[in-house]
């Protein structure tokens, strides 16, 4: 199976309640293959996705600087119809991963490792070091991220204040929004993550960083596709397993930009 797929309403491809998602993944589990070897593949995809976006990234910051109304080489790429991430897969070489502490977050503490041991300048960006993660199987992956000889390769920035996630992020060419993902339900998003949010989409406005989400954009309601006070606008979303009805609303298609799907190597 793919390791990703940009979404296409007519093909076919699954959709499933955040509630049957929960199930599935319970089910995938109890047949052999743990939590914690998805939450491996889904980082693996979104490292693939961050990879991707580096091109682009490249293409925003050079119209940027070249200011408004020219256009840089390398930015008629980025306007292409979505081709899945993995086919294109340049390094990127600085990449911001904001972790939330659910298994949103694990999913980011996993990419930011691989990100890292293919050459990429990363910095993880959490509200408490990986000991105190409290949801599991994200734990035992921000642990495994900083265990072994050498690790972790990548900087932790544990509860930084505004204006030093703004100096972090004005240097990124691609932002991975690991902050909340299906357990987020509600209307507000509670600090530190509404500032990781509001900053990460102030970059993309100000410097053409990239975003690029996981499983869905931080601050959107997966289900109703209801954004939060705080959302994030994202450039790209990697969405595990099935598509979740609230990113395929009018209002989740506006936060989710380009669409890809991840199986994880399981059926829906
Ligand atoms: N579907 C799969 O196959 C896999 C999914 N994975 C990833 O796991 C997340 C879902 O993880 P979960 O732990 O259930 O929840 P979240 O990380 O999305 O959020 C929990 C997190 O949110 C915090 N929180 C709750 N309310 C608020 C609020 N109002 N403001 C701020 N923060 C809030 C809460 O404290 C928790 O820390 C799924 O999306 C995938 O990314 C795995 O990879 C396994 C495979
Ligand atoms: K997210």
């Amino acid at each position: 199976m793919d390791a990703m797929t940009a979404w296409d309403d007519a093909a076919g491809l699954p959709v499933l309640d955040v509630g049957q998602v929960v199930a599935l993944e319970r089910r995938i589990a109890a047949e052999g293959t743990s939590l914690y070897e998805l939450m491996r593949r889904a980082g693996a995809a979104v490292a693939e996705a961050a990879c991707a976006e580096t091109a682009a990234a490249e293409a925003a910051r050079a119209k940027a600087a070249a200011g408004p109304g020219n256009a840089a080489p390398g930015e008629a790429a980025a306007m292409q119809p979505a081709t899945a991430p993995a086919e294109a897969a340049p390094e990127p070489s600085s990449v911001v991963v904001l972790a939330g502490s659910g298994n949103n977050g694990g999913d980011g503490w996993v990419a930011a490792s691989l990100l890292a041991g293919r050459g990429a300048n990363v910095t993880l960006v959490t509200k408490a070091p990986a000991g105190q993660v409290r949801a599991e199987p994200a734990r035992t992956a921000a642990i495994d991220a900083c265990s072994g000889p050498g690790t972790p390769r990548f900087t932790i920035a544990v509860d930084p204040d505004a204006a030093q996630l703004d100096a972090l992020l004005s240097r990124a060419d691609v932002v991975v929004d690991a902050v909340l993902g299906t357990g987020f339900a509600h209307r507000e998003v509670r600090e530190p993550y509404a500032t990781w949010i509001d900053a990460a989409n102030r970059a993309r406005r100000t410097t053409g960083v990239r975003v690029v989400a996981v499983d869905v954009p931080s601050g959107l309601n997966a289900q109703t596709g209801e954004s939060a006070d705080s959302c994030v606008q994202a450039d790209v979303t990697v969405t595990m397993l099935a598509a979740k009805p609230g990113l395929l609303t009018a209002g989740g298609k506006a936060q989710t930009g380009r669409l890809f799907l991840a199986p994880l190597g399981c059926d829906a």
